[in-house]
């Protein structure tokens, strides 16, 4: 086995090589194996542990959830006692009665913990129990772009050791590309069970492996070529088609672009007129030189900060400040700062610019170098104030020929299946875009599976999203079957529930027959409520428990998948 560093090593060559190199390298490497082959004799033992594995998993997408079941699966192999949990399911007062725990962690939001984690978080930071029996590793799956990589799995790796618990192996910190890594780390770990190594804690200073692919991230420069306003005169939302002409772009339908968004310039100055500054005034932020204008503009967050964040300020200035979010500019109106010495502390305590992801609405096949975004302007109230979402607006306000600068963001997860299996697409709003490119994607290959779309959205009159294309594909028979919903329709509304359970049994004899189903939209409208819907077509026919069965094994299967925002 590959100590980490070398398979890092390993890794940065596969990724840096073109594909006549990795031939080679492969065939350089058989080569070598086959020579030693012929001397060596084989020396692997099989893997034995007496206590009992628990695997306790944390995840908001699905990511930790599956990466925890590979290692259950791989521990099974190995004919390891392995017990596999979510976290929201498994009983808190067990730990200390555990011998071996491995905990596989996501980080959302601002560093937090997935939703699900929440009383086990709760517990585990106030409770006070001793585990000195626990041993144990983590595994925290994150995003280097994002300020806090991996938070949740070091607070619980770090709290874990300082109940007590025994560290097996390091911490892992996994990047976007995480499966390799994650696997070899796994193997490394079954490794120290087989050999009953005593834990590392004491004989490593460094308890974290921290494998982050920022390099990886290619970065594209792009035009807008075209920004239309897809809603009718009377429409409450404002959603954009927005075209990008760029060149030799590498993506599949069902991955998103990542883009990192800049601060209204009228806010910044605003924010420099408030400090007292001139917009040219140099600064220091972690380790580079900005004037201030361009590291308000550019480099960070001034919206909608934590109330971690608001809190450390309230004692920079020494005033009490509600625990609440609020903006920069707000909180340097209301609660001033003396720019002659507190300026300094407060730029220090700045956290980046976090990117905002887009689903892709254009297909790689169709649109060659042209990518489609759909964009809906975010409008939120605060305090009778309209604010808008800084992605969106950003996106919004640039005009034709502005440049824009963006990664493409794989979803591994979303993608299509082959061409003549069925697909069941489900969008509410700008949830329609990976669905346009699919079906684009598979008009253009010919792929003769049936397509299947259920639309939500307010207005049928204003709001039906591409409705030009989509009826143009009903018609044409690429599109199979159309439902489509509005929440504000005078003559007809109905939900994307019901039109799901109105047309329950073509819907079960669709998912009999192999189908994949797809789910995009606001959570609110796409969450929960769409499960349900799918457990109570499958229900009437099968019972309750074969249909929560049947949903879990189209989960596990990859055929039941969704873009939730
Ligand atoms: C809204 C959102 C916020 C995120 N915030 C962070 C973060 O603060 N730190 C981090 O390392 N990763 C962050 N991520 C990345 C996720 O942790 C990463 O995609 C992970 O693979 C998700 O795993 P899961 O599917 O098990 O939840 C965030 C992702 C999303 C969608």
């Amino acid at each position: 086995m590959l100590a980490t560093p070398k398979m890092q090593t390993v890794l940065n060559l596969v990724q840096t090589s073109s594909k006549e190199e990795l031939i080679w390298i492969n065939g350089y490497i058989a080569g070598i194996i086959n020579e030693q082959q012929a001397t060596e004799v084989d020396n692997q033992k099989p893997i034995r542990v007496n206590n009992k594995i628990t695997i306790v998993y944390a995840t908001e997408t699905g990511n930790s959830k599956q990466l925890a079941t590979q290692f259950a699966s791989i521990a099974k192999k190995n004919k390891l006692p392995v017990k596999l949990y979510s976290v929201d399911q498994y009983v808190f007062n067990q730990l200390p009665k555990e011998n071996i725990l491995i905990v596989v962690i996501s980080t959302q939001g601002d560093g937090e913990p997935p939703a699900a984690a929440k009383v086990f978080f709760n517990s585990l930071f106030s409770e006070n129990i001793q585990l000195n029996n626990l041993s144990y590793a983590v595994v925290g799956l994150g995003d280097s772009s994002y300020p806090e990589f991996c938070k949740a799995g070091v607070d619980v790796d770090t709290q874990l050791a300082k109940l007590g618990a025994n560290r097996l192996q390091q911490l892992l910190k996994c990047d976007v590309e995480y499966e390799a890594v994650a696997m070899h780390w796994f193997h490394e770990l079954l490794q120290i069970l087989k050999n009953q190594q005593s834990p590392i804690q004491q004989q490593s200073q460094n308890n974290t492996i921290s494998i982050t692919g920022k390099n990886e991230k290619k970065f594209y420069e792009g035009y807008v070529t075209k920004q239309i306003l897809l809603n009718d005169v009377g429409s409450t939302h404002n959603t954009y088609h927005i075209e990008l002409s760029v060149a030799d772009i590498d993506y599949l339908p069902g991955d998103s672009i990542g883009i990192y968004p800049e601060n209204n310039p009228e806010t910044v100055q605003s924010i420099v007129d408030c400090l007292q500054l001139n917009p040219n005034y140099i600064v220091e932020w972690r380790g580079e030189k900005f004037t201030i204008e361009n590291l308000l503009k550019k480099k960070v967050n001034i919206h909608y900060l934590s109330e971690k964040w608001i809190q450390n300020y309230a004692q920079f200035v020494q005033c009490e400040i509600p625990l609440t979010r609020m903006d920069l500019l707000d909180l340097l109106k209301i609660y001033p700062i003396n720019p002659k010495n507190q300026l300094n502390e407060i730029i220090q305590l700045l956290t980046p610019q976090l990117p905002r992801l887009y689903t892709i609405a254009s297909a790689p096949n169709v649109h060659d170098d042209s990518l489609h975004l759909t964009v809906n302007l975010e409008t939120f109230l605060v305090q009778q104030t309209i604010k808008y979402g800084v992605g969106s607006s950003y996106l919004k306000n640039l005009e034709v020929g502005s440049q824009l600068s963006f990664f493409v963001q794989k979803n591994k997860r979303f993608k299509l299946p082959e061409s003549h299996i069925p697909v069941i697409m489900i969008a509410h709003g700008t949830g329609i875009a990976p669905f346009r490119s699919f079906l684009h994607q598979r008009d253009a290959n010919g792929d003769e599976g049936l397509n299947w779309l259920f639309f939500e959205n307010q207005n049928f009159v204003t709001d039906f999203l591409y409705q030009t294309e989509i009826q143009n594909w009903l018609a044409l028979g690429h599109l199979n079957n159309l439902h489509v919903c509005f929440q504000k329709n005078i003559f007809q509304s109905s939900t994307l529930t019901e039109q799901l359970i109105n047309n329950s049994d073509e819907l079960l004899q669709l998912i009999n027959n192999g189908a994949y189903i797809y789910v995009s939209g606001e959570k609110e409208y796409t969450g929960s409520v769409i499960d349900d819907a799918l457990l109570q077509i499958m229900e009437n026919k099968n019972g309750k428990e074969a249909a929560l069965a049947k949903l879990q094994q189209l989960k596990k299967e990859g055929r039941y998948v969704k873009e939730i925002y």
